[in-house]
């Protein structure tokens, strides 16, 4: 499998008994993304994440991770990736440092002599060095995901995976988090980062992937995907019929007539532009003697698209 690939499956598949929660996906992160795996809860992003990190068998299909085969190269390839899947549990007594220190004893591919300076800079990349001897009880939500990313950096790291790092953080922590992995993405780290939040996505990733019901059902660079939303024409007129009339002759396609909002008297139509300019829509309408009091091009959001896609509405609270 070529090289350009941070992460790459082929159908991959996973069944429990009869269900299958992960159906025929093929993933493609390229290194350097900051790849979001956005879907909604039970979709099967978590079940992917295992997959991929050797904690649970595939059915089917392939994977490699850093251009290796999975799982026959996890023990060359496992130690370049960074993973913070469900929280590591913390000793609420012990402080930051010590915690690390636990968890970075028990792995035994670590220098024990190089121990403390190791656990000195992952708490400096995470912006914890303040707080390193204080307990973690005292750490807030965002302290102690920070702390669960600095113990996936306690080693340098090609490829980071993060399972929902900000689920459950406050406004400020989910901040932190985001900025530390927009600047873990800037040293050139691969960042995987499963969420079920359009919006977040939408700040920190290059490229996404949509898990619908076990399916893959989009993959691409963020700009890519905005293009499939295809732009339309919305009209405020209280002359409808006419309206209707003169985009009928224009041939635009998929004329409605939307809702019209609380608080919003004015009757809407829109249309998909299809090509079309909408000055000149304007013009048409205006030749004809409809009464135009509002037009506006919209040009959907990533929302738009991905609900066009799924069929199901994401949790766009960031
Ligand atoms: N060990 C298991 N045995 C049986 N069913 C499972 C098991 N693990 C997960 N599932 C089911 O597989 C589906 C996908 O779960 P998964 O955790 O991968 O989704 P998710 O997209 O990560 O959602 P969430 O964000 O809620 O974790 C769910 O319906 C879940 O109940």
């Amino acid at each position: 499998m070529s090289d350009e690939w941070a992460i790459r499956t082929t159908g991959l598949t996973k069944r429990f008994g009869r269900r299958t929660v992960v159906d025929r996906i093929d993933v493609a992160v390229p290194r350097g993304a900051v790849y979001g795996f956005l879907g909604p809860n039970g979709s099967g992003k978590t079940t992917t994440i295992r997959m991929l990190l050797g904690l649970a068998a595939p059915n089917a299909g392939e994977m490699w991770l850093l251009g290796h085969r999975m799982p026959a190269a996890a023990r060359q390839v496992l130690p370049e990736v960074g993973a913070l899947v469900e929280g590591p549990a913390w000793y609420p007594f012990l402080s930051g440092t010590d915690n690390l220190a636990r968890f970075d004893a028990a792995n035994p591919a670590m220098r024990p002599r190089d121990r403390q300076r190791r656990i000195a800079a992952a708490l400096d990349r995470v912006g914890l060095s303040h707080v390193a001897k204080k307990k973690v009880r005292a750490y807030s939500l965002g302290m102690k995901q920070r702390l669960g990313i600095a113990a996936a950096l306690l080693a340098p790291r090609q490829l980071l995976v993060l399972d929902e790092p900000t689920n459950g953080l406050d406004p400020q922590g989910t901040r932190e988090v985001r900025a530390l992995i927009r600047s873990l993405a800037e040293d050139g780290t691969t960042v995987f980062v499963s969420s079920h939040l359009l919006s977040e996505v939408e700040q920190i990733c290059t490229h996404v992937g949509v898990m619908s019901r076990g399916k893959l059902v989009a993959q691409g660079d963020l700009t890519a995907l905005r293009r499939l939303h295809r732009p339309r024409l919305v009209i405020e007129t209280p002359d409808v019929e006419r309206a209707l009339r003169v985009l009928d002759d224009l041939a635009l396609r998929d004329v409605q007539r939307e809702q019209t909002h609380t608080g919003s008297t004015e009757p809407r139509i829109s249309a998909e532009l299809d090509g079309v300019l909408p000055e000149d829509v304007c013009a048409a309408l205006v030749h004809a003697g409809v009464r135009v009091r509002g037009l506006r091009p919209d040009h959907g959001s990533l929302e738009d698209v991905f609900v066009s896609l799924t069929g199901e509405g994401f949790d766009v609270d960031g």
